[in-house]
């Protein structure tokens, strides 16, 4: 019997071979991922078996509009992209014009520019500018982590009963664990955190996940119930 050691070197190994199966990244996203280090940006974003979940459950909802807050360099975008029907639509938002000219690009090389659009600005500022577009089957929040109790708020405004909420890094390496928090960012997340767990209208899990080598961290997902 083959028995795995779960240390790290274990861990990596079992990380390694499930992605291998089950998310391998095409030319495509790895492009993406060339693109944030050719910019000597840090590389935050999701993982593949991340973004294959994220695939999994927009499927799940029968999802045909998703709305990311926070696009970097549009990797999360071509995963959640490649879930939703031809008719569907990704709107992403996201800050920094440098990130979203990359997504912009990564978004076309993936020939998903009919399907996914990013808007440039503070997603607090281009959000009251969405409703018309909603509601969104599906949410993804994966931006300035202080904000996240307000993206909460806009998520819950713009979904519906079977609606996902997902929101990335709710961990922070235990950070958001700690009370207080000793950052912004961890406040913001302990504060999202407290809120899906008593909101009678979401149904929540949260999942540890090792973020590529930024140490121990986790997502949550949310369904929003009738
Ligand atoms: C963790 S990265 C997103 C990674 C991306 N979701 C992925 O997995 O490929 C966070 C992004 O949020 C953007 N961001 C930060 N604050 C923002 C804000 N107030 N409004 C919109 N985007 C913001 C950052 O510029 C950065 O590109």
């Amino acid at each position: 019997m083959n028995v795995v050691q779960m240390n790290e070197e274990g861990r990596a190994y079992i990380n390694r071979e499930l992605e291998a199966r089950f998310a391998p990244e095409d030319d495509i996203l790895r492009a993406a991922v060339n693109r944030i280090v050719a910019a000597h940006a840090p590389t935050m974003q999701i993982s593949p078996l991340q973004g294959k979940l994220f695939q999994v459950l927009a499927l799940t909802c029968d999802a045909h509009k998703i709305l990311e807050i926070g696009s970097m360099a549009g990797y999360s975008g071509i995963w959640l992209a490649r879930a939703l029907p031809d008719d569907g639509k990704l709107i992403s938002l996201e800050v920094d014009p440098k990130y979203a000219e990359m997504a912009c690009a990564a978004l076309a090389d993936a020939g998903l520019s009919e399907r996914a659009e990013v808007r440039v600005g503070a997603a607090l500022d281009l959000l009251p500018t969405l409703a018309s577009e909603a509601p969104f089957d599906m949410v993804f929040i994966d931006a300035d982590k202080v904000n996240n109790p307000h993206y909460l708020d806009w998520s819950l405004r713009f979904t519906r009963p079977g609606s996902l909420i997902i929101a990335d890094n709710i961990v922070r390496a235990g950070r958001a664990f700690q009370t207080p928090p000793p950052d912004e960012s961890s406040s913001g997340v302990a504060a999202y955190t407290q809120r899906i767990l008593e909101h009678p209208k979401l149904v929540s899990v949260a999942l540890p996940w090792d973020d590529s080598g930024n140490g121990l961290d986790g997502f949550s997902i949310s369904v929003v119930r009738e």
